[in-house]
């Protein structure tokens, strides 16, 4: 008898820390589902003053521009949203539930963020699950984000809230076959950054096409793992 194995052939594709116009029209004729630009001055990805509005207003329409913000007040948010057009805002410092709920009453799609560590508990996601589109589970580390080191995915084996999510956190070309077969309740998405760059927001369009064509590929005779 041979086993079926549970594969994600919808999981949906990430590509975050975006900022220079030809990288990112590059990176988009990839097809990725959401495209991250970060507005943190502290971090090597910080678009500053280089993001072209009109480029990222003319971006497909299936394509999620999401605004990355740390501990910024929501004035700040929703203003980079209307400026730049983007369809989301992802949360990676300590925002609370009151100010996502604040975000979603004004009509953001809301990604919050959960640094992923062994003190990680899922009781700490349950205020924030009537306001949030997504969470996105990334690595606890140094940085509030692109730390490039990935944390014990496990740790969502118990997940059972509505809300879809993102896994992030040092996602490589090498993962590939283990995220293709990975059934994890409430996987929506991967999240790709660090690992995929040649500069500091610079991408390589080349592996990341290479780990798309891996993560969509549908399973073959030959990825079934052996009967047990
Ligand atoms: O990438 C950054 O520099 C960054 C800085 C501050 C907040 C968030 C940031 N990145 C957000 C992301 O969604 C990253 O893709 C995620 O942290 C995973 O990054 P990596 O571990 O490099 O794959």
């Amino acid at each position: 008898m041979s086993t079926t194995p549970e594969t994600h052939p919808s999981l949906r594709l990430k590509v975050c820390g975006m900022k220079y116009a030809d990288n990112i029209a590059e990176v988009a004729a990839l097809e990725p589902d959401f495209m991250g630009f970060i507005f943190h001055s502290a971090s090597s990805r910080f678009v500053g003053e280089t993001l072209d509005a009109r480029l990222l207003q003319s971006l497909p329409p299936g394509l999620r521009k999401v605004g990355v913000f740390v501990d910024e007040s929501n004035e700040f948010i929703l203003r980079q949203l209307g400026r730049y057009g983007l369809d989301a805002a992802q949360l990676h410092g300590h925002e609370t539930p009151a100010q996502c709920a604040e975000l979603r009453a004004a009509g953001v799609m809301v990604i919050k963020v959960f640094g992923m560590d062994a003190d990680f508990s899922l009781d700490q996601l349950t205020p924030y699950a009537p306001y949030c589109a997504f969470f996105l589970f990334d690595t606890k580390g140094p940085q509030p984000g692109g730390n490039g080191t990935t944390f014990n995915w496990e740790l969502l084996r118990d997940y059972i809230l509505p809300v879809p999510y993102l896994l992030a956190g040092g996602l490589d070309l090498r993962h590939a076959p283990a995220l293709r077969h990975l059934t994890l309740p409430g996987l929506y998405g991967l999240d790709l950054n660090s690992r995929f760059e040649t500069a500091p927001a610079l991408k390589d369009a080349a592996r990341l096409s290479q780990m798309f064509r891996l993560l969509r590929a549908q399973p073959t005779s030959a990825a079934l793992p052996t009967a047990r």
